[in-house]
């Protein structure tokens, strides 16, 4: 599990090495890690010795952390420039680059432009200027030099603890930020790495320890990785049956949209569930069972299903009627649910903790609206992309369910307050029916999960997950899953575009390859 944390909780954690003198040390370690991937990005590019760097120091210890790391560079026979942002800089660590011979610029007296054009001209920036301590983005001087800096395209970004403009704590983004190639950060990964927009401007992140990890509270945020993911799939036994393995119930689709029932059934039926019973009316029933003939069609009254799907294409009050009509038995028979797309808005007033909500930022917007929240004012979609795991909290907090935020990242959030980041799609995930194929692979992954999410020797168990959280850890393991399909199916074709039928055709092949690294890690 990948873990991250705010500032704050970096701090304290820091608090009794600095209580006892080794705030020095702990410096000297996250420079000379800085100084490292420094060198190795520039060897990716060219040799070492004369490569230029540029370093952007503000006034605090993360200005301070970049001297240090460009005073060792100086050493290894790298060009050194540092540009000073603000009145004051790090005493010792100016005073180690002065030392190494390093040239010093003062953006104070200088003009910014000038200064972007001196900084893009280097192989490596290194983005000192804010770190965990900073209130807000870049003001005055400092925000003109990262703006020009930023069009000018610099051909390497190397930030120090985070890109400066981003939020450590929440990942929100106070423009301009210099986007980074790599963030290297200390002691622990700052939440704001993980979560949107602050995540789109990091880059590859590389975590130094300082010796402080032991001292870390509960993580803000947890990534799963594919050990975790693969831990936590489902998997048939000698012993299964089509029940046992879990019955999906789906109402979705419509006549105006037949192809969300389509690709929301065909992607739960290839993440290995047992059976997908379909409900909606017959155009779209046709449509379904031409693609997985596999799958029922079930008009009115359902079979028995361990789990329920409800939403994806929804529309027109025969379907809405089918879905209020799911969402009873589900009550009644206290079934998980993922409510997605159209029935978000046919909630009944309060939902057990077993249901997830899988909004994408519009539909988040809608739902905090309805949910009325005293003294809130009206929340956009604009809003919920600025601040997605600010908005994905309250949404659990409000509801009392699960919430999965589509994205870039997609946020899960548990009522408790734990929160899940995954990341491992491809922009050209963003495209029609992508996420109905996320709502099959979640309402299948719920439909064979329930037996071992109440397990307490289990993967959960073994991975830490509170009872409370299990649900939650599902519908990361369906984003990590989706994502991990999207990637691959475009990396079939070099990178190129997908349709949600491509991210679907790869979802047994990832479900596969999971399992294998899970195996081979059993030998
Ligand atoms: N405590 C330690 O010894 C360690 C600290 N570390 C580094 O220290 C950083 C945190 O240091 P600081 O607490 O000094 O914080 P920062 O380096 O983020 O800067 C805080 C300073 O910038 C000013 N400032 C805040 N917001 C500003 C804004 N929007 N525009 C302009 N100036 C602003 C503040 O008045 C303060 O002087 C971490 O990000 C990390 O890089 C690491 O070296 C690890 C060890
Ligand atoms: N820029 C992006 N990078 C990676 N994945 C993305 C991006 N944009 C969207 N996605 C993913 O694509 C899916 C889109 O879902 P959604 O907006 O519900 O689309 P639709 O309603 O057309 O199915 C989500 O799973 C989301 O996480
Ligand atoms: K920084």
């Amino acid at each position: 599990m990948i873990s991250a944390f705010t500032g704050q909780q970096i701090r304290n954690a820091e608090q009794p090495l600095l209580d006892s003198g080794e705030g020095a040390v702990l410096m000297q370690r996250a420079a000379y890690g800085l100084a490292q991937e420094v060198v190795r990005e520039v060897r990716k590019r060219r040799k070492l010795t004369g490569a230029s760097v540029t370093v952007l120091a503000g006034k605090g210890n993360n200005g301070g952390d970049g001297l240090f790391a460009a005073s060792m560079l100086a050493r290894r026979g790298m060009r050194t420039t540092a540009v000073l942002a603000a009145d004051a800089a790090h005493p010792e660590g100016l005073a180690a680059f002065e030392a190494a011979g390093g040239r010093v610029l003062h953006l104070e007296s200088g003009d910014p432009e000038e200064l972007a054009v001196v900084a893009a001209g280097s192989d490596v920036v290194i983005d000192a200027l804010l770190g965990t301590g900073a209130r807000g983005g870049l003001r005055g001087a400092a925000a003109e030099l990262v703006a020009c800096l930023q069009e000018l395209g610099p051909a390497c970004v190397v930030a120090c603890d985070v890109p400066s403009g981003v939020d450590a704590n929440s990942g929100e983004v106070h423009w301009p930020v210099l986007e980074a190639d790599v963030t290297v950060t200390f002691g622990g990964i700052k939440a704001g790495l993980l979560a949107d927009p602050g995540e789109g401007c990091a880059g590859r992140v590389v975590l130094v320890d300082i010796g402080i990890e032991h001292l870390l509270a509960a993580p803000e945020l947890r990534r799963l990785t594919a050990k975790d993911a693969a831990l936590l799939l489902p998997r048939p036994t000698r012993r299964s049956q089509k029940y046992s393995r879990g019955v999906l119930g789906v109402v979705a689709g419509s006549e105006r949209y037949v192809g969300a029932a389509e690709l929301c059934v065909h992607a739960a039926a290839v993440s290995g569930v047992g059976m997908v019973r379909y409900q909606g009316p017959e155009a779209a029933a046709r449509q379904v069972l031409a693609r997985t003939p596999e799958s029922l069609w079930e008009s009115d009254e359902p079979g028995r299903v361990q789990a329920w799907l409800i939403g994806p294409g929804v529309d027109g009050n025969e379907q809405q009627d089918r879905a209020r009509k799911a969402f009873r038995s589900a009550l009644d028979a206290g079934l998980p649910v993922v409510v997605d797309a159209g029935a978000l808005s046919l909630l009944p007033e309060r939902c057990p903790a077993n249901w997830i909500l899988t909004p994408h930022a519009g539909e988040l917007a809608t739902l905090l609206g309805s949910l009325h929240a005293a003294g809130e004012v009206a929340v956009t979609r604009e809003d919920v992309e600025s601040r997605p795991l600010h908005f994905v909290r309250l949404a659990a907090q409000q509801t009392g369910v699960t919430v999965l935020l589509k994205g870039a990242s997609t946020l899960v959030a548990s009522p408790s307050g734990v929160v899940f980041s995954q990341s491992e799609g491809t922009p050209w995930m963003a495209t029609a029916g992508s996420g109905d194929v996320l709502a099959g692979v979640l309402g299948s992954l719920m439909a064979q999960s329930a037996e071992a999410l109440t397990d307490d020797d289990g993967a959960y168990a073994a991975l830490g997950l509170a009872v409370e959280d299990r649900w939650a850890a599902v519908a990361a393991v369906a984003a990590t899953v989706h994502g991990r399909a999207g990637t691959a199916a475009s990396r079939v074709f070099d990178g190129g575009p997908l349709t949600a039928s491509a991210i679907m055709g790869a979802v047994p092949h990832v479900l596969g390859s999971l399992s294998a690294e899970c195996d081979s890690r059993k030998r």
